[in-house]
């Protein structure tokens, strides 16, 4: 309920109705089949929302300004409902069907006053006992949860006597049955469908009003909890109250048991089943909103783009209020006592001061009485504010029950009356904007350091790089060095070990040489020796030989003689005794021939002895030449060998030395290629300062924009400072008048 419309401001950014006129996806459905409380608008096909909503494709959600039901469209839509008979009804209440009168078809309700007249009001839907759960919330609930996806406020409040079924329309769980969900839940499932998770938010506050106090349904030690108006906006929040995030269905279900259970026992602490207090369900939508740009006009692309030189983000906050009011009984009906009685005073007041609201918004009084019950102050914006308001009226079947019957009816027959005038809940969405612009700052700087960490990687890769050649050169040019110096010290070596080996090989040589030559030589004149003393000893030989026959000749002269002498001796003896004397000499010479044979002999036998030994001389004489010349061919067998490993040494130098060639090209080949590495670097080092340079102007770009639109948002912020001084200043002095 708020002030008069004549009095109300649109606030800067709030849009009137006639802009934009709500619609959704959802009604989509239920234009085909059951008519709604509120006119179902036309779509434009160009709307679309973004694809990452939770389900279903919203559609258009523009309106047209020559619609029909324009003036209409901020109406609080009332729609009746009946409760089926209980067997107590049935019991007690056989003449209900003269008392009321369903005509669901002319949307009519007859009410007999007595036994000749009866009043007909019309709602803007009736719905009789047989109504399911699911009609009964696309008729009433659906459109205000669409008018509230699409940015504008929204109220669905249930009026009516203790159990004629306001908590069954609206907070039935449908925990086993999911056909009996009362208007919260199905509710929370269209909101939830239709906003993306990522970009939108779906928030819960449950509270409930008893005793003129607010208690948070979801944490029941917060009771008093305060109301804040805005003064600028005039939304009435509950900022002590526990808002939670809603992630899905089966979190907001698990949400509403909790809070159900908590009015369960607020109730049973009070010793009754019936509600004694008026839940309220607030749901905080925000929807960011990802506008075509052929739709926004020249004018709104100026202003949405002149602070920043960017669009900037819109957001559209808007709030549903699900209320199921406690029930609106009587106190001298009820016959309530005691504490009961404060209670019941309590329950009334509220109701009654919604009563009294209600009928002066109805009768367009300039006064509406907003703030005689915490109740009314919180339903501020749902009956003559800027939201969209369903409203359904129960009732009860029986005819006890007559008066409480018709002061429901009248109830919601003023509540029709009333027409709220409807306003986008849509503004700029600064703290996107700034989260947008910090992230991107943040991706950029992050971006920048990547960049940073990879051109410094890469620099480090290819220092590390240019370090490991330049290693490995230095180790490959160490080792070639090394290894030509092995080389050259092994070629040295072998050099001087061949020189030795020559040398030695050549004073074997001529060692062997002299030695053979000697050997040669001694041989020569040994065997010349040996040959003159062969030709010596051939001569001595014949020498002896020839004396040897000679003195055979002499011998067998001898000999003959010998016989001769012996036959004369012979004769001699014969004689000897002729002659003893001649006996004598010849004895004498005999003797002097025998020895001197012997001697020959002897001799013989010597000059014989002598020729054997120059004989086995001779043999090894020739057997040493012999054992000369065939060390002779061995030493000339070890030479070829000796210059055959010359000769294979000559041929591995060689190869060392080309070997040497090849390293030494190698070498150069490096050199060069470290020259060509060292120029890649200087470009990528002079790249690297260049992209470095152009992050920094970047980031010191963006710096810059951040500061401008730090400084616009601070501007702003003091201009709403401003503006919330000089409302309240004004709400204060209008309070001191209203007091005076
Ligand atoms: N349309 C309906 N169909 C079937 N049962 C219903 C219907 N409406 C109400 N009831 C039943 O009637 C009883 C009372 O309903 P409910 O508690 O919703 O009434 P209430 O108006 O919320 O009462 P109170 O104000 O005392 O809390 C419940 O048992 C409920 O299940």
């Amino acid at each position: 309920m708020a002030t008069p419309r004549a009095t109300q401001r649109p606030p800067a950014s709030e849009k009137p109705q006639h802009n934009h006129i709500p619609s959704h996806s959802l009604s989509k459905s239920l234009n085909n089949g059951p008519s709604n409380l509120h006119s179902a608008p036309p779509r434009s096909s160009k709307e679309r929302t973004s694809s990452s909503r939770r389900s279903v494709t919203p559609n258009s959600r523009t309106l047209s300004n020559n619609n029909n039901n324009d003036e209409d469209s901020g109406r609080v839509r009332v729609a009746v409902r009946i409760r089926p008979r209980n067997a107590e009804d049935l019991v007690l209440d056989a003449d209900f069907a003269d008392f009321v009168e369903l005509q669901p078809e002319l949307k009519r309700l007859k009410l007999r006053k007595n036994n000749w007249s009866s009043e007909s009001y019309r709602f803007d839907e009736v719905f009789t006992e047989t109504a399911s759960q699911r009609r009964v919330y696309e008729v009433v609930a659906k459109p205000v949860v669409e008018s509230v996806l699409d940015g504008y406020n929204g109220t669905v409040m249930a009026y009516g006597q203790t159990g004629t079924g306001k908590t069954y329309t609206v907070g039935r769980l449908g925990k086993e049955d999911a056909s009996e969900r009362g208007i919260m839940v199905r509710a929370l499932e269209d909101v939830i469908a239709c906003t993306s998770l990522t970009s939108d938010s779906v928030e819960v506050s449950y509270v409930q009003l008893y005793m003129e106090s607010i208690q948070d349904l979801f944490t029941p030690e917060k009771i008093n909890i305060p109301i804040y108006e805005d003064s600028k906006t005039g939304e009435v929040s509950l900022p002590g109250a526990t808002v939670v995030k809603v992630r899905d269905l089966d979190h907001f279900l698990e949400l509403l048991q909790v809070g159900e259970a908590n009015r369960h026992a607020a109730n049973t602490k009070l010793n009754t089943e019936s509600s004694r207090s008026h839940a309220i369900l607030m749901v905080y939508v925000r929807r960011s909103i990802q506008e075509n740009v052929n739709e926004i006009t020249s004018q709104q692309k100026d202003t949405r783009t002149d602070l920043l030189g960017s669009s900037i983000p819109m957001v559209r906050k808007s709030k549903l209020l699900i209320v199921d009011l406690a029930g609106s009984e009587r106190i001298d009906k009820s016959g309530s006592e005691g504490a009961l009685l404060e209670e019941a005073k309590f329950i009334n007041l509220s109701l009654t001061s919604l009563g009294k609201c209600i009928n002066a918004l109805a009768e367009n009084s300039p006064h509406i009485p907003t703030r005689d019950s915490k109740l009314t102050r919180l339903l501020r914006d749902s009956f003559g504010g800027s939201a969209r308001t369903s409203l359904i009226v129960t009732i009860g079947p029986s005819a006890r029950h007559h008066a409480e019957t018709t002061s429901t009816i009248m109830f919601g027959q003023r509540a029709m009356k009333i027409v709220n005038m409807v306003k986008l809940k849509e503004e700029y969405d600064y703290e996107s904007l700034c989260r947008k612009l910090e992230t991107q700052v943040d991706q950029l700087t992050a971006e920048i350091e990547r960049q940073q960490k990879v051109q410094e990687n890469d620099k480090n890769e290819l220092e590390k790089q240019l370090r490991g050649c330049r290693n490995s050169y230095d180790k490959e040019k160490n080792n070639l060095v090394t290894q030509v110096e092995h080389l050259t010290a092994e070629i040295e070596r072998q050099q001087k070990l061949r020189e030795n080996d020559e040398y030695e090989y050549e004073k074997q040589l001529r060692e062997c040489q002299d030695c053979y030559d000697e050997a040669r030589k001694n041989l020569a004149s040994r065997c010349e020796l040996l040959e003159k003393e062969n030709a010596l000893l051939d001569l001595e030989m014949k020498d002896f030989l020839s004396e040897l026959n000679r003195q055979k000749d002499h011998n067998n002269l001898m000999r003959d003689k010998v016989s001769q002498l012996e036959t004369s001796l012979k004769h001699s003896k014969q004689h000897q005794l002729e002659n003893s004397t001649y006996q004598k000499v010849l004895a004498d010479t005999t003797q002097m021939y025998e020895k001197k044979i012997s001697e020959l002999m002897k001799q013989l036998d010597i000059e014989c002895a002598r020729s054997e030994s120059a004989e086995e001389h001779l043999d090894v004489m020739k057997k040493l030449v012999n054992d000369h010349e065939k060390t002779i061919k061995m030493y000339e067998k070890k030479t070829a060998e000796l210059i055959r490993q010359l000769d294979i040494e000559c041929a591995r130098s060689e190869s060392t030395e080309e070997q040497l060639n090849l390293m030494k090209k190698g070498m150069d080949d490096h050199q060069k290629s470290i020259k060509q590495y060292e120029v890649e670097n200087s470009t990528y080092q002079k790249a690297l300062a260049h992209t470095t340079q152009l992050y920094e102007k970047k980031i010191a770009e963006l710096n810059k924009k951040l500061e401008d639109e730090h400084a616009c948002f601070e501007g702003a912020q003091e201009e709403l400072d401003l503006t919330k001084k000089l409302l309240n200043d004004y709400q204060n002095s209008e309070q001191v008048n209203l007091i005076t």
